[in-house]
């Protein structure tokens, strides 16, 4: 014999009493079953809001159990019922009907009278669906639980399972396939209606399930079982296959709504089986709950979260070293009942916090003040203090216990995404991880937990880009291609949540703007507001963000402290903010560290080039780098070759252009400036205090081809020295020598200027827009470590960007 519960989803309709009973005829012939429903969906609450609106005197009460009573009979109408249903049905309706307006003309509602006109609906609910299903010929027999459930009062209503379990014996002796029992109801010591508590129904299967010895008992729902976390939060939850009893009481008790929590003591007790399935869709597999689940292959079973929680805290140094205080604060709150959802105290015993309801926050306050009156006149305890909007989180799982790490692993990713814990607890069994964070941050706690503990899923990862040009376009074009590679190969979502240049931005409602970003920002888009750009991705709140800067401007480089202090990681090829004055690369640096976020910057030397990754790795290993000779400008590089080629300055400063190698102000490369950033950016990663002011510099071009404001203004200049610069191919062609713009630094000194050198120089034969980096260093003193390959263009730039964020996101 098992024993099945329908919830009020699953009989909320003609409809889906007839798939209920569908799923009841697959196991007519092999089993006798106990059948528990719950009222019709929604029926419970209508009751409930009668009742109040009676009792406040308002007539709406009766329109309103007119629309249950409408409801109830379009079921057995459509159901095509025999007439005696009516009557009985007509009939209870008219009991509520007195009922009510008892409380109507009492402006009172006594327990008894709530009782019965709340479990109304799951006594109107068993009598139309075991009249439906003895029509389908099913020998179906209507028990009352109200004569075998036994409830007896003391703090509350609790379950008197010696009688009730007694009771049930007469059933053992009654010829049925099917029982069925109303779920929520049952008597007190004078045979008055007592209810189960909200939610209780399932309550009542559990009781019958163990009261009759049954084999199985299943909870049908309109969810395929317990899921690994809320669905309506995390996109990625997934249906629990097996667990334990006690893993379903943690995630049933911290806000796991499947299951009502005292469900689960009369099965465990009696070693019964529980199965979770979906009525609308019988063949899902749903959750296994027993006592020996497999494990899964995430050591966490399952997250839960509940919401409206307060912080309360009882603090003061009149409270270290005296017993009491701890027996005072709990019993106090006992005495109010107020509930206590979680416990810490701080070592120095100076304080204890406690997470209660929000509902319970007034009474709380009021009940501990008066409580702690003589000790707070007197300075010896605070007043309490009570912090709100606060949600609690467990982590749950059996196998989490004696396994070291997994508190460490939930915390720092907490700590990566900037999330504040104001508490936290771990039960002694080490089943559950439980702790409190601002509301505001749950959805994004659950799913950074998720993302890190269930491997099957992948891991979104939220990209808001700033600069869309030459470089950008390129990246959002690689990451297009490589969105299923990454999402199956990595387990990395990408999703670009917005985009800005100078001019336009758009901010994605909920879509991925990877595919069509173009034309949103050219048919959708607002005017560029940089600080609203930050402010709306700040108040996203959304994991794994990053801000990409492809830009070269200043005032981005501005908003990496706020980005920052946002919790979101930054990837710039943008230079000025890692060659701004030291004291600012710092203080980037420390805001990163702070906020548990990364700071990016590969690509601002040798764009593509292992060139920062590379100094960070010796240095981290104990090298020490003692000498930089670089050539690292790809647009200099490329222009210089091209004019040894035979191509005039001017033309070969125009190809550059075209080509996207130089800055989006070609001023910045011809000036030697890109170089000197990309020297002190070099010099500081190497470990050298280095300011601008610091570098001997020389513009590789006469001064004054540099005063112009436009690009148009600089190749008219350049066109006007064109003897200058035919000059040089003169000189190089008698000292056989090349001219080469060259940053170098040595014994603390910097100098960044145009330079001869012999065919014989590693930086003679260079190809293209190639960049060769030399550093010499402790370990690599005889031969210089050198890196070498094309170091400007939108491909291999877009192409560092795009390894920083991908470094960043896989952690
Ligand atoms: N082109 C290359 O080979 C390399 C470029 N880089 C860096 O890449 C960055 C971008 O270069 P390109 O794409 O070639 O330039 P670009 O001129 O094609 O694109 C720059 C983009 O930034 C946007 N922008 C400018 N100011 C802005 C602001 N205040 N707010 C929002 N957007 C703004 C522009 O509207 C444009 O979309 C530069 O910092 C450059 O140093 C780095 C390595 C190599
Ligand atoms: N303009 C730069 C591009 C990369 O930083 C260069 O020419 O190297």
């Amino acid at each position: 014999m098992k024993v099945l519960k329908f919830g009020g989803s699953s009989v909320s309709n003609s409809e889906n009493c007839k798939r209920v009973q569908e799923i009841i005829k697959r196991d007519y012939a092999n089993c006798k079953q106990v059948v528990v429903v719950s009222a019709f969906g929604g029926v419970t609450d209508e009751l409930e809001r009668c009742i109040n609106l009676a009792s406040d005197r308002n007539k709406e009460y009766e329109n309103s159990l007119f629309k249950v009573k409408e409801r109830h009979f379009q079921v057995i109408n459509e159901l095509n019922l025999p007439a005696e249903i009516e009557f009985g049905t007509s009939k209870k309706f008219d009991e509520i009907a007195e009922l009510l307006q008892g409380v109507y003309l009492l402006e009172e509602i006594s327990q008894k009278v709530k009782n019965s006109v709340m479990g109304s609906g799951e006594i109107l609910s068993s009598l139309i669906f075991s009249a439906y299903l003895n029509q389908c010929g099913m020998n179906t027999v209507l028990f009352d639980s109200r004569d075998f459930i036994k409830t007896q009062n003391g703090k509350g209503v609790f379950l008197n399972s010696e009688q009730t379990n007694k009771n049930l014996e007469a059933v053992k002796n009654v010829e049925f396939q099917v029982a069925l029992f109303p779920g929520f109801i049952a008597s007190g010591q004078k045979g008055e209606m007592t209810l189960l508590g909200r939610g209780g129904s399932d309550y009542t299967a559990s009781i019958l399930a163990a009261g009759l010895k049954c084999s199985e008992l299943e909870i049908w729902t309109d969810v395929s079982g317990m899921f690994t976390a809320d669905p309506r939060l995390v996109s990625q939850a997934q249906p629990i296959e097996q667990m334990s009893f006690q893993e379903a009481m943690e995630l049933s008790h911290f806000g796991a709504k499947v299951i009502y929590p005292p469900t689960l003591i009369p099965v465990l007790q009696n070693k019964i089986n529980v199965r979770i399935k979906n009525t609308f869709a019988p063949d899902e597999k749903g959750t296994l709950i027993t006592s020996a689940p497999k494990s899964e292959r995430s050591i966490v079973r399952g997250l839960s979260s509940i919401n409206n929680i307060n912080l309360f805290t009882l603090s003061g140094s009149g409270m270290v070293g005296i017993s009491g205080f701890a027996s005072r604060f709990f019993t106090c709150l006992a005495q109010n009942k107020i509930n206590v959802v979680l416990i810490t105290q701080a070592s120095s015993e100076q304080s204890m916090s406690v997470g209660i309801n929000e509902g319970d926050r007034a009474l709380a306050i009021e009940a501990v003040r008066s409580e702690f009156e003589m000790e707070i006149r007197m300075n010896l305890v605070n007043e309490p203090a009570v912090e709100q909007d606060l949600s609690i989180v467990a982590v749950v799982g059996e196998d989490m216990g004696y396994t070291p790490g997994i508190s460490g692993k939930v915390f720092s990713v907490l700590g990566r995404n900037g999330v504040n814990i104001r508490a936290m607890a771990q039960g002694g069994n080490e089943l559950n991880i439980t702790f409190m964070v601002p509301t505001f941050d749950v959805k994004k706690v659950l799913n950074v937990i998720h993302e890190d503990f269930f491997i099957s899923t992948h891991k979104k990862v939220n990209l808001y880009i700033a600069g869309v040009g030459n470089v950008g376009g390129k990246l959002l074009e690689f990451m297009k291609n490589q969105y299923d590679y990454l999402l199956e190969e990595k387990g990395l979502q990408l999703i670009v949540r917005a985009v800005t240049n100078s001019r336009k931005m758009y901010f994605a409602k909920d879509e991925n703007m990877l595919q069509d970003w173009k034309q949103k920002l050219e048919e959708e888009s607002e005017v560029a507001n940089l600080q609203e750009f930050v402010k709306r991705m700040d108040q996203a709140n959304l994991r794994n963000s990053v801000f990409v800067d492809i830009t070269a401007s200043e005032s981005v480089s501005k908003v990496y402290q706020q980005v920052l202090n946002s919790t979101v990681s930054i990837v710039a090829c943008n230079k000025i903010a890692a060659s701004s004055e030291f004291d600012n690369y710092l203080r980037i640096k420390a805001a990163a560290k702070k906020h548990n976020v990364e700071f990016m910057f590969e690509s601002n030397v040798g764009a593509g080039l292992p060139v920062i990754s590379t100094i960070n790795s010796l240095i981290h290993t104990g090298d020490k780098i003692v000498g930089i000779d670089a050539v690292v400008s790809g647009s200099l590089n490329f222009i210089m070759n091209e004019f040894n080629n035979g191509k005039s300055f001017v033309e070969a400063v125009k190809m550059a252009m075209e080509q996207g190698f130089t800055e989006p102000d070609p001023k910045i490369d011809l000036s030697g400036m890109d170089v000197l950033r990309k020297l002190l950016i070099l010099s500081r990663e190497a470990g050298y205090k280095l300011e601008v002011k610091d570098v001997e510099h020389e513009p590789m071009i006469p001064l004054s081809c540099l005063n112009g404001e436009t690009a148009a203004d600089l190749i008219r200049d350049l066109e006007a020295h064109n003897d200058h610069f035919e000059a040089w191919r003169t000189v190089m062609a008698e000292k056989n020598i090349r001219y080469r713009y060259i940053a170098s630094f040595a014994d603390g000194k910097a100098n960044v200027s145009l330079k001869e050198v012999t065919p014989d120089h590693p930086f003679y034969d260079i190809h293209g827009k190639d960049n060769v980096i030399s550093l010499k260093t402790k370990w690599y003193n005889d031969q210089p470590l050198i890196i070498k390959g094309a170091g400007a263009g939108a491909e291999v730039t877009a192409s560092g960007i795009f390894g920083d964020i991908i470094r960043i996101t896989s952690n």
